[in-house]
């Protein structure tokens, strides 16, 4: 069984784009296939639930291609899928399942539905009950009530308002809402329980008015379509982040010290899930917001505080509190989320188990679940995922509890969120940030305490240096600060160790050039150059931890960074040292010329408009002018031992 082994975290700090939202993903794919017009859809979900929609709707015979990462251009048919006779394999997607379930059944023609054996056990009656209310021809080709299903064509008729029960799950409202102006007639639907999980149907309708369908909403309780209204093409949709996902981060914030700031959902955001962060302020986490990012902290004093909240409105968000109720100063009661049971997988009993596993007291029924937290979490747990994305993705928060916890089929997060891995340790992961002038010995210290600790290594020189040799390469020059940064962008730059390669061919030994390190500080100072190999660094916080060294490690790449220390020494030290690496080399150099570039050096990365070469408030000074490389060494793990847990 394949597994993953978190490291014991002790603090999340950090900065994440998330990827794009799988409600909105899913429905502007449907709504963009079924509008008049082309739609050209940016920063879609790139997971398994959506490849599941994209397969399908090209299965249907719609033209989708792609036109850049994560963009795609959907010819809309129109309201008539041009296949009329396909059988559909769905996987575990819900938001494919449901919604191509209700439009293919009014689309006049013989289709097939069916899953994995978790989406055949997860109900479609209620959905069913609807269409068969309007004449649509739905059968059941296994069990009565589940997937999968059968659909032939049917006359339409929408003379009376459909009652549909809205208490399983709201996907089936959606379902109904999006396929109903298929049918051009003027339409009614009537909930006929009460609608769960109600700020979904507000995503639902938000998105169908972009495409021009407008529904009449009174109260939750009954829904009109007027007869005639078609899909249009809004032309252009950018799909926003994921809120679900942005919980964990959060979350991750607001147990683990934080700042940590999510992009791409905000204030403005369609997503109710964005509700989540008002549930964690409710425990004391310091909220921030803008229109489209938000930032959670630990409380500014004690441990979280603990809850009794109905979540009816979150499902999916709540499981994050549910482990983050691990954290809390008592126990914490979830209400109100039957639908847990009934998702991809019976997410009450699961989290029940799993929490129990590292030590929690929980008691569940069929629609709450109560968590009392034990006093420090029980190490080395074996989290079980269940095939549940959600489940692996909350219970990684356990780990920040400053226990090794391991993830039991980690890979079930590719449903909604392929690498959350890496991005949680972009956030875990801690940094010893090196900074300091050219030949302070940065380099040397920074391998050597790696080497120490086991971490990570960043030379962020190196890839100023690649840079320009690869716009020398190219015929750029080092000022053309577009042409630069488009060559920074895209660096076919590889690591092996030692060896450092350049679109294949080894460069270790050209980067290193003074010439290259004249380069590397002129394409530097190029504010574009900078923003372009942003966010490769930040890749490099890995598990266990990372030792990065460079210019701006402290103060822009890790601000957040356990350990910063500036390490520099006198510009002669410096000159002599430098002077010293290239006769061993076998490169003549003259100590005056080497000194005279040194201080050009230092005033060019000091100067600069953007991240200049300074020493932050909280970061260490060490002078290495009359220290051995050893002094130095002991003098930053030093630092290490006392500033991270
Ligand atoms: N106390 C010391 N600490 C670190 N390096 C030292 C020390 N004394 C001598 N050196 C030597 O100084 C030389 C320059 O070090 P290094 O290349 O690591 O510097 P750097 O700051 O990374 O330079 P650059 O920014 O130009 O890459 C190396 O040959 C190193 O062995
Ligand atoms: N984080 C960084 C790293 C490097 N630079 C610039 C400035 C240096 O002059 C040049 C080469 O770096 P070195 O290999 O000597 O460490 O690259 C920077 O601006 N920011």
């Amino acid at each position: 069984m394949s597994f993953l082994d978190l490291p014991p975290l002790h603090r999340a700090a950090g900065l994440i784009r998330l990827p794009g939202s799988k409600s909105i993903s899913n429905r502007t794919l449907l709504l963009a296939a079924l509008a008049a017009g082309d739609t050209e859809i940016h920063d879609l979900l790139d997971s398994d639930d959506t490849r599941v929609m994209l397969a399908s709707l090209r299965q249907l015979g719609i033209d989708i291609a792609p036109i850049g990462p994560d963009s795609y251009r959907v010819k809309g048919a129109g309201g008539v899928f041009p296949v009329k006779e396909a059988s559909l394999f769905l996987g575990n997607a819900g938001t494919a399942f449901r919604p191509l379930t209700a439009a293919l059944a009014l689309a006049g023609g013989r289709y097939t539905l069916s899953g994995v054996p978790r989406m055949h056990e997860r109900p479609i009656g209620d959905l069913v009950d609807g269409l068969r209310q309007i004449g649509a021809a739905v059968d059941y080709l296994e069990n009565p009530g589940y997937p999968p299903l059968t659909l032939q064509p049917a006359a339409i008729r929408l003379d009376r308002p459909i009652r549909v029960r809205g208490d399983v799950s709201s996907q089936f409202l959606t379902a109904l809402l999006m396929a109903l102006p298929l049918s051009g007639q003027a339409a009614v639907i009537e909930m006929s329980t009460e609608l769960i999980s109600k700020p979904y149907i507000e995503i639902t309708l938000n998105l169908m008015a972009r495409f021009g369908v407008k529904v009449e909403r009174q109260g939750w309780e009954r829904f009109s379509i007027s007869a005639g209204q078609r899909y249009r093409s809004p032309g252009t949709i950018h799909v926003e982040g994921d809120a679900s996902s942005a919980s964990y981060f959060l979350a991750a914030g607001a147990i683990g010290g934080g700042p940590v700031r999510v992009e791409g959902v905000g204030r403005d955001s369609i997503q109710g899930d964005v509700a989540f962060a008002a549930a964690l302020e409710a425990m004391g986490a310091r909220i921030e917001m803008g229109a489209n990012w938000m930032e959670a902290r630990s409380p500014a004093h004690g441990k979280l505080k603990a809850f009794d909240l109905d979540l009816n409105h979150i499902p999916d968000a709540a499981m994050t509190l549910a482990v983050a109720a691990l954290f809390a100063d008592g126990p914490c009661t979830l209400r109100n989320i039957a639908s847990w049971r009934v998702k991809e997988t019976d997410r009450i009993a699961a989290m029940a188990a799993e929490l129990r596993k590292v030590g929690a007291t929980v008691e569940e029924d069929a629609d709450f679940i109560r968590v009392v937290p034990p006093a420090s979490l029980t190490p080395s747990a074996s989290i079980a995922t269940y095939d549940d994305h959600r489940m692996a993705m909350c219970l990684s928060l356990a780990a920040l509890g400053g226990v090794p916890v391991r993830i039991l089929e980690p890979e079930c997060v590719a449903k909604t969120f392929p690498d959350y891995f890496e991005r949680y340790a972009e956030v875990t992961a801690p940094v010893i940030a090196i900074d300091g002038p050219s030949a302070s010995g940065k380099g040397t210290v920074a391998a050597r305490v790696a080497t120490t600790l086991g971490y990570h290594m960043l030379d962020s020189g190196a890839l100023y240096r690649l840079t320009a040799l690869a716009a020398r390469k190219a015929g750029v020059a080092w000022e053309d600060e577009a042409a630069v940064a488009a060559i920074a962008a895209a660096l076919p730059a590889e690591f092996e160790g030692e060896r450092i390669l350049l679109s294949g061919e080894e460069v270790s030994e050209a980067i290193r050039s003074e010439e290259m390190g004249d380069g590397a500080s002129k394409v530097a100072a190029l504010p574009a150059v900078r923003a372009a190999l942003l966010a490769r660094q930040r890749a490099y916080r890995r598990w266990p931890g990372l030792v990065a060294d460079g210019r701006d490690m402290g103060s822009v790449v890790f601000p957040w960074a356990e350990c910063k220390v500036f390490l520099t020494a006198s510009a002669e030290a410096r000159a002599e040292r430098r002077h010293k690496q290239l006769i061993a080399k076998g490169v003549p150099a003259k100590i005056t010329p080497l000194l005279q570039d040194l201080r050009e050096r230092d005033a060019r990365d000091t100067a600069r408009s953007v991240a200049p070469l300074q020493k932050c408030a909280e970061a260490e000074l060490l002078d290495t002018s009359n220290l051995s490389i050893e002094q130095a060494v002991a003098a930053v793990l030093g630092c290490a031992r006392e500033r991270i847990h």
